[in-house]
Formats: C-alpha cells, structure tokens, sequence
C-alpha cells in the first residue's frame, strides 16, 4: 500500500495541483493510445504503410514523453500552466490532423479529436485564445482536406471532405462558444466564493476577523502550537462606558467609534497578532508566539494609541479607553480556558476602574 502511495507520489506528483495537471495528461494519454490503436489496426489491415505508421506512432509516445517531463518540471522550470496547456493542445491540433492524412477508412474518427482538444482548454486558455486555436484548427483541416482531395481525388470525394468539414465547423463552432461560457461562469463562481469568503469571515462594521473565523484561527493555533509548544497569548478588550457613548451622541457615532478602535488597534499589531470582534464593544486579541509580559506591553501600546484617537461625530474632548484582560496559554491547556481567565481578568480591570490591563 505503502509502495502504491509511494510510486504515486513520484508519478503523479505530490501536490493536489500538479496531480490535476497529471491527470489531465493521462487522459491525453488515453486518447493518444486510442488513436495510435487505430492506427496500429489499418496498417495491420495494410490501409496505411508500416513507415507512415511507425512515424506517427513514435511521434505521439515521444511528445507525451516530453509533455510529461515539461508539465512534471513545469513548477522547477517555472513555466505558466497556460504556456504549456497551449504547445499541448497546438501539438495535439497537428497530431490529430497528420492521422486525419495518414489513415484510411477510419479517418473519420480523427475529426472527434478536434473539438475534444477545445474542451481540454477549457479551464487553461482564454477564451480569446481559445477563438484563435479553434480558427487555426478549423483553418487547418480546411488545407488538409484541399491537399487530399487534389492528390488523390477518386480516394478523398470533394462531397465527401465538404460534409465532414461542415460538420466538424459547426461542432467546434459549439465548443469554443462553450467553452468561453464556462470561463464566463467560472469567473463568476470565483467572485463568488471570494465573496462569500469574506463575509463568513469578517466582521462586517469594522473589517476585523470575526468571531467565526476567530474560533476557526484559534483551533488553527491550537494544532499548530501541540507540535511547537511555543508562548501563546489571548486578551479579552472592552471599550469602557460604550453605552454612554450611544446614549449620549447616537447609535451611527457608536459605530463610527468601533470603526476608529478596530483601525487603529489594528495598526499597533504585529504581522502574526489576530484581533477580532468578538461581540457588541468587545475584542479578542491572539498573539502567537508572545509571552505574557510582552502581551501586556503591546496592549499597554494599543492603549495609549486608542487614548490619542480622534474620532468623528462625538465630542472631541471626549476619550476613548478601554479595560483588557490578557492570559498566557499554558501547554495542552485548551484556548477556550485561557479565554475564560482573560475574560476574568478583564471584569477585574472594569472593576478596578476601567482603563487598564491586567494579567490573569
Ligand atoms: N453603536 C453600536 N453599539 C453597540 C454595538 N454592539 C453593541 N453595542 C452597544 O454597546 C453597549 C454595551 O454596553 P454595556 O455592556 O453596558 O457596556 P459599557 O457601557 O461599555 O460599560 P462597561 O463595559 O462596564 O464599561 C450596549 O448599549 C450595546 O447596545 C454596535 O455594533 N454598534
């Protein structure tokens, strides 16, 4: 099993992403070995030569080897997905039609191959590009076609090469108007996920993380610090008297003070320091690898900075502040204990008079 996972692992890559890539490859794979049975078939029935077999035969296994090692080195070579997507389907368009010449009477069957190409472009190309790949595939069946029909007219009947063409037009006329369709939607369901995203994760007043994705970022830590056992701090905020602030100039200047807090407590942060709205006038503050006293001290920071903060729409003598509690978490211990403690410790600040921080 091990093996299997191993011999997996080194065929495929380890990345979800590059295993994506690879099996879009083994479905080339699958419709190249299809195509080259074909071929195998005719020129066992003597249809097509052994030397003309033998070339298309090795050209197809020699490009999938080389796509292989170019999509499998493509993160390494640091060459765009879309660049080689393009070679691939460009190479895949003059395969198909070089066997479209080459074989006899199931040549027919190459024709599929031409708006299957499209399709696996789908989610690579542009559609813009994908226009102009159609065109030059449809361009060059249309000289395939020509060159049969003028070599060997009797062979290739020009009713015949126009019925097949016109069919095969329309089908990659549909696919391609397809295929940017899909791009269309899918441009929209990544808006939409990003979207969604930041509303199931963001408080929506003050932008801060909220209380979901709080809990979400604290499981996170919780996984993260079992195996680093490293200083893990949380503090619990309360701005101070917030009632008074909305009773006395409105709702709309409560708000607007909430929005002022979470800016600039946010700019006194450190990079890996999460604060997030954890209800109504209250903040939970995370601070990874921090120990209690230098917890304290940015907090002490956030202080004097919200004590210097202007706020529109209430009187400017008027003050913000706020009481804290901050708790180190201790190894194995579970956050929602440290919380507690905080939470604690900072009814013990309201209680001691408000604006101030103390440790649990
Ligand atoms: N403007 C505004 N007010 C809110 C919001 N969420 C909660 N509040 C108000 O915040 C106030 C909190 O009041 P209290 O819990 O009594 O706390 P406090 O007045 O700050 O008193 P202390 O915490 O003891 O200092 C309540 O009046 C809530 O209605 C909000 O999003 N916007």
């Amino acid at each position: 099993m091990r093996l299997l996972q191993t011999l997996t692992r080194l065929v495929f890559g380890a990345t979800p992403k590059m295993r994506r890539v690879m099996a879009y490859w083994a479905s080339t794979a699958l419709v190249y070995g299809f195509c080259l049975t074909i071929v195998a078939h005719e020129q066992a029935a003597g249809a097509v030569p052994a030397s003309q077999a033998n070339l298309v035969t090795a050209l197809g296994v020699a490009s999938l080897l080389v796509f292989y090692i170019l999509l499998r080195c493509a993160p390494r070579l640091n060459i765009a997905n879309w660049k080689l997507a393009l070679r691939q389907a460009q190479f895949a368009i003059i395969f198909d039609l070089v066997l479209y010449a080459v074989l006899d009477t199931l040549r027919g069957a190459m024709l599929i191959g031409l708006p299957v190409v499209i399709v696996f472009c789908a989610f690579s190309l542009r559609p813009r590009q994908t226009v102009v790949l159609s065109a030059c595939a449809v361009a060059g069946l249309a000289a395939t076609m020509t060159a049969l029909v003028l070599s060997n007219p009797a062979h290739y009947p020009l009713y015949n090469e126009c019925v097949y063409f016109a069919l095969t037009t329309f089908g990659m006329v549909s696919v391609t108007a397809i295929t940017g369709e899909l791009h269309r939607l899918r441009g929209q369901l990544v808006e939409a996920v990003d979207t969604i995203r930041t509303l199931a994760t963001t408080d929506e007043l003050t932008l801060l993380a909220n209380r979901r994705h709080m809990n979400d970022l604290l499981a996170l830590e919780q996984s993260r610090r079992a195996a680093s056992r490293q200083h893990v701090c949380v503090a619990l905020i309360d701005i101070d008297f917030f009632k008074a602030i909305n009773d006395k100039f409105g709702h709309a200047a409560g708000d607007a003070v909430l929005k002022s807090f979470a800016r600039e407590a946010g700019a006194t942060l450190r990079s890996g320091d999460t604060l997030a709205r954890w209800g109504g006038e209250e903040f939970l503050l995370l601070m990874p690898d921090t120990r209690l006293d230098e917890a304290t001290a940015v907090i002490e920071r956030m202080a004097a900075r919200i004590a210097a903060m202007p706020v529109a729409d209430i009187d400017p003598s008027v003050r913000i502040t706020f009481s804290a509690g901050v708790a180190a978490s201790l190894p194995l211990e579970r956050f929602d204990q440290a919380i507690h403690r905080a939470d604690e410790a900072m009814y013990r600040a309201k209680a001691n008079g408000r604006n101030c921080v103390l440790a649990a």
